[in-house]
């Protein structure tokens, strides 16, 4: 990585909430970004509206909302870092529309995820959260009723992804039959068999294991309907986005006995803090497993993820690398040593490329290589340049219409 940036890296400010994992601090410290605010808890839309206009970099986990009106205050921001793998809680087009690249870690914590649901899956076959609550109110409910074996019982999995399929095969390890439902054509792993109809899905599996991202469709997706289509006596588990499942309808299946039990780890509100109450419905059943959204919460999953999204923040700042940003155009970059580099951010519309090259012709600078790539509404273009007069260069394109930001690297 290069060290050499046209903004002096001290200067350059970058806030970390909601207890990323200190690793991502020390990244920053050790490539010189000594200006690094930390904080383990999230900031509330006030707060953040009052902090955010003084930093370049922000990296934040699923509680921190970066709304539109957030965005409109971070008139520094350069790029977002989502130390987790959801990105709903940022408004990307809002993101995109101002030049800010949002990047993620898709994959660190989804063995955390998977494990998590293995173990549940278990434990609510066997009725063990039910017991154990009685056993600690001095109850001793030794009876095999409704204790089950995983092996060939059926899971259904509903989004088979990186954290679905890793769960079909942790299942199928311990004997259990795997299908699927996806809106995607999915290369099945290991015997699972995929399935086009959800409520086919619903029907005939024992447990049924949600793992899609929060999405218009996905949106209340296992509504009273839905969870009516399960088999009697099957098992609910949700660790993917609270706004998936209808809690309602989900503590009206379990009052009536329809369903043996659930394991949920994300609702639709989640407490802001952990010094907040948790409300929710489901808090009245003992056949219910109520994780605080902890299933990418594992200091291996936290650790790998800080390495990650911190790297890819230094990366675009350093060199205006954008691979895997969530909401732009992605450009893999050779270093530019000796070289001065001219990223440009605009509307993507024809003729800001012809307009860019006009201006270094004009300026008799020479071009030593070019990087162009589009994402919608969005254009990137990179132009490394032989030493010289970048910053003049610079300028007029900034006059360029359409123009978003304009920066140089040296
Ligand atoms: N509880 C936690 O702490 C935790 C941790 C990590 C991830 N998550 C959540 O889990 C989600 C899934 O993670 P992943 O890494 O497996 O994501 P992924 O993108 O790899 O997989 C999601 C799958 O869902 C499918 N899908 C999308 N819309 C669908 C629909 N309407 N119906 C059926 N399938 C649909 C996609 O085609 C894809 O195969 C994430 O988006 C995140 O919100 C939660
Ligand atoms: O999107 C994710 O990766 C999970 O929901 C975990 O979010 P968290 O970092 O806030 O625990």
């Amino acid at each position: 990585m290069s060290a050499h940036t046209s903004f002096n890296k001290q200067d350059l400010k970058v806030l970390l909430l909601e207890g990323v994992h200190p690793v991502a601090e020390d990244i920053f410290r050790q490539d010189g970004y000594e200006n690094v605010t930390y904080h383990k808890t999230a900031l509330s839309e006030s707060e953040l509206l009052e902090a955010i206009n003084d930093y370049h970099f922000i990296g934040i986990r699923s509680r921190t909302q970066l709304s539109d009106k957030v965005l409109s205050s971070a008139k520094k921001l350069v790029g977002v870092g989502c130390f987790c793998i959801g990105t709903n809680q940022v408004d990307l087009v809002a993101a995109q529309n101002r030049g800010i690249p949002v990047f993620n870690a898709p994959y660190s914590n989804t063995r955390s995820v998977a494990e998590l649901v293995l173990g549940e899956m278990i434990m609510l076959l066997r009725g063990i959260p039910a017991k154990n609550a009685a056993a600690h109110r001095g109850e001793w409910l030794k009876t095999a009723a409704l204790s089950n074996e995983a092996r060939g019982k059926t899971l259904g999995i509903i989004g088979y992804g990186h954290i679905g399929t890793q769960l079909g095969i942790l299942a199928e390890g311990i004997g259990m039959k795997v299908r699927f439902f996806d809106i995607e054509n999915k290369l099945t792993l290991g015997n699972a068999e995929q399935v086009t109809e959800l409520n086919e899905l619903l029907a005939h599996s024992d447990v049924v294991s949600l793992h899609v991202p929060e999405t218009e469709q996905t949106k209340g997706m296992m509504g009273q309907s839905q969870i009516a289509q399960m088999k009697p006596n099957s098992i609910l588990i949700n660790a993917s986005r609270g706004t998936v499942v209808d809690i309602d309808a989900l503590a009206n299946a379990l009052e009536n006995k329809h369903l043996a039990g659930a394991a949920i780890d994300v609702f639709p509100t989640e407490p802001k803090s952990n010094s907040e109450e948790f409300q929710s419905p489901l808090r009245a059943f003992d056949n219910v497993i109520l994780t605080p959204h902890i299933g990418g919460s594992t200091q291996e999953a936290q650790e790998n993820i800080a390495i990650e999204v911190a790297d890819k923040l230094i990366k675009y700042s350093n060199n205006g690398s954008t691979m895997s940003a969530v909401n732009f155009p992605q450009v893999s970059l050779p270093e530019h040593d000796k070289r001065h580099r001219i990223l440009h951010i605009h509307k993507n519309r024809p003729g800001v490329l012809m307009q860019i090259n006009q201006i270094l012709s004009d300026n008799d600078v020479n071009i030593s290589g070019q990087y162009l790539q589009t994402q919608g509404e969005l254009g990137y273009v990179v132009t490394d340049i032989e030493q010289g007069s970048s910053q003049t260069a610079l300028e007029k394109m900034r006059d360029i219409e359409g123009t978003i930001r304009a920066r140089v690297l040296y």
